[in-house]
């Protein structure tokens, strides 16, 4: 089963959100939606789990339209900062309704979770804090017997350990049932090691839909003596730089001229994703 995007556009008013996307999400696979702050991210995930309707374009399912099919539906979850429940619910209810509407839920591993959280299912929702309140939806995410699942900034309010743990427990449930996951967090630097293939959104529109390695195999940090630094990257995809008294550290997004001989005062290093991610969504950078 792939998802596949095709132009989707959204307008709120008169300002555009999205402009004709395009991108295709295959099956176990994992994710990174990336962006700033506004970029479309949460819109693009509400349209491609048919909580809003976009103004043009399809999101198709294997040439099915989603829109038109609660089966394809049935096989995808967006967990979100909205919250969907009642506050006087208790927990222990709220997985079983969920499991009436997915025909399915892992009632162990939901257990297992709860244990692992320490989080009481007999609680109300009401009752839990907002880590809690994330932590209770993320347990729902990873027992639902779904194909795709999209996490909507899904560390809201954790703290350094149960990041961590959610981190190691989606590593461990995708390994034994895999399944496709979708997460936008601006956590950029604590998903990297998980994600294989990242989408970039800036202003409503794809930079980069690429494997994460294949990216960072050509984004360098160039860096020595400024005026040596800029002479070696000259005529390269420079996303950004930095300085310090006399060294410079250009950011180079692309292939490296091979040809040129590399100056013994300077050196090539790569950058990890969050830095690339910093230079290329900031003001006046481009990809080529
Ligand atoms: N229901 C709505 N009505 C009007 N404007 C909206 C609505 N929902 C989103 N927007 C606008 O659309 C733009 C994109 O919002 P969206 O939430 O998709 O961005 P995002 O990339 O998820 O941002 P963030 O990282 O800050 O959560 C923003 O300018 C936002 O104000």
């Amino acid at each position: 089963m792939k998802i596949k995007v095709d132009g989707i556009s959204k307008q709120f008013g008169n300002k555009q959100i999205l402009k004709s996307i395009n991108l295709e999400i295959e099956p176990n696979r994992i994710y990174g939606l990336l962006g700033r702050n506004g970029a479309g991210k949460s819109t693009l995930l509400n349209i491609l789990t048919d909580r809003i309707f976009p103004n043009g374009g399809s999101v198709t399912v294997d040439g099915e339209t989603i829109h038109e099919s609660d089966e394809l539906l049935g096989k995808m979850y967006l967990m979100s900062e909205v919250n969907l429940y009642q506050k006087r619910s208790r927990l222990q209810d709220l997985f079983k309704a969920t499991r009436l509407m997915y025909g399915g839920f892992d009632d162990v591993y939901a257990k297992h979770l709860c244990d692992a959280f320490g989080l009481n299912p007999k609680l109300r929702f009401g009752q839990l804090s907002t880590g809690y309140r994330t932590i209770f939806k993320l347990i729902i995410a990873l027992s639902l017997p779904v194909d795709f699942v999209f996490l909507d900034e899904p560390i809201l309010g954790l703290d350094a350990n149960h990041r961590e743990l959610f981190y190691k427990e989606l590593l461990d449930s995708y390994s034994q049932h895999p399944r496709t996951f979708v997460i936008s967090t601006h956590m950029i630097e604590e998903i990297a090691n998980m994600i294989e293939h990242v989408f970039v959104l800036e202003k409503g529109e794809i930079l980069v839909d690429d494997d994460v390695d294949h990216m960072l195999s050509q984004a360098y940090v160039i860096t020595g003596p400024g005026e040596t630094v800029d002479s070696y990257t000259e005529g390269l995809n420079i996303i950004g730089s930095e300085s310090l008294g006399n060294l410079k550290g250009n950011y180079v997004f692309g292939s490296l001229n091979d040809d040129r001989e590399i100056p013994d005062t300077i050196q090539i290093s790569r950058m990890d994703l969050q830095k690339l991610f910093i230079h290329l969504t900031s003001e006046g950078s481009t990809v080529e």
